[in-house]
C-alpha cells in the first residue's frame, strides 16, 4: 500500500471522517511534490535499526528524533492538543513525521487554497515544507504513534493562519509558484535546504536539473491508488 490523498469536501462535521468529495477527487504524489510535500514508505516494524531510515536521516540532516503516541490515555492534555493540531497553521521549519503505528490525516492547502487530505498509515514518512498551511487530525480509530524528526534542535511553535506576512510564507509561496526546482529557489538560504538535494527537475528554468543528483534516499515515487 502506498500513499493516498484526496481533495476534501467543505463540511465542518467530525474532522475524523474522510471528507472525500463525491465523486472522489484524488490528489497525486506529483501534485503533492509540486507543493513541496515529499513521501517515503518504510518498514515501521524495524524502525529502530532500519538502514533506509538511517540513510534518510543522514542525507537530510534529521539529527533530532522523538516519538509521540496520540491517544486519550497516553497524551497529556489530549483534547487541547488535538484542537491545536487541527488549527490551520504553518511552521518556520519543515514538519517531518513517520507513522510507526495506527493512522491519521495531514491536510495541506494546495496552490488554489483547497484542502488536500493525506491518509497517513503505518510506514508512511512525510515532509511538509516550512511555510505551508496545514493541519493534523486523528481518524476514526483515534490512535497513532509517530516519530518526529527535525534538523537540529526542534522548534514546535505553530503560527495559526493568517500568517501571510511571514517571510517563510512568502518564500514558500514563491517556491510553490515558481518553475524553478526547490533546490534552486532555496539555494541562497542558510537553512537545512542547503544540504537537501531534491528530485531532478528538468523543467527548472535555472538549472534544468543539473544541480540535482539522486541519492538513494529520495522520496518514493509510488502512490496508493484510491479505493
Ligand atoms: C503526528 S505529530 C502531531 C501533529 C503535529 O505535531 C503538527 O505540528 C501538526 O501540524
Ligand atoms: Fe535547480
Ligand atoms: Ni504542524
Amino acid at each position: 500500500m502506498v500513499l493516498e490523498a484526496w481533495y476534501m469536501d467543505g463540511s465542518e462535521e467530525d474532522q475524523r471522517r474522510p471528507h472525500r468529495l463525491e465523486p472522489n477527487q484524488p490528489a497525486s504524489l506529483e501534485q503533492l511534490k509540486e507543493l513541496g510535500v515529499f513521501y517515503w514508505q518504510l518498514n515501521a516494524d524495524i524502525y529502530e535499526s532500519d538502514p533506509e531510515l538511517q540513510q534518510i536521516r543522514k542525507d537530510r540532516g534529521y539529527s533530532y528524533m522523538d516519538i509521540i503516541t496520540i491517544h486519550k490515555d497516553t497524551l497529556p492534555n489530549y483534547e487541547e492538543k488535538l484542537k491545536m493540531f487541527f488549527e490551520e497553521h504553518l511552521h518556520l521549519d519543515d514538519e517531518i513525521r513517520y507513522i510507526l503505528d495506527g493512522q491519521a490525516y495531514f491536510d495541506v492547502r494546495d496552490k488554489e487554497d483547497r484542502w488536500i487530505r493525506i491518509a497517513m498509515r503505518k510506514g508512511d514518512l512525510i515532509t511538509l515544507p516550512a511555510g505551508i498551511y496545514h493541519r493534523f487530525t486523528l481518524d476514526e480509530t483515534n490512535y497513532t504513534k509517530a516519530m518526529r524528526l527535525f534538523v537540529g534542535e526542534p522548534v514546535w511553535k505553530a503560527y495559526n493562519r493568517p500568517a501571510d506576512d511571514f517571510e517563510i510564507r512568502q518564500r514558500y509561496m514563491a517556491t510553490a509558484s515558481s518553475s524553478a526546482c526547490f533546490f534552486c529557489v532555496l539555494r541562497d538560504d542558510s537553512s537545512s535546504y542547503m544540504v537537501v538535494r531534491l528530485k531532478r527537475t528538468l523543467s527548472c528554468r535555472y538549472c534544468a536539473g543539473s544541480c540535482c543528483t539522486r541519492p538513494s534516499s529520495w522520496p518514493s515515487d509510488s502512490f496508493r491508488r484510491p479505493r
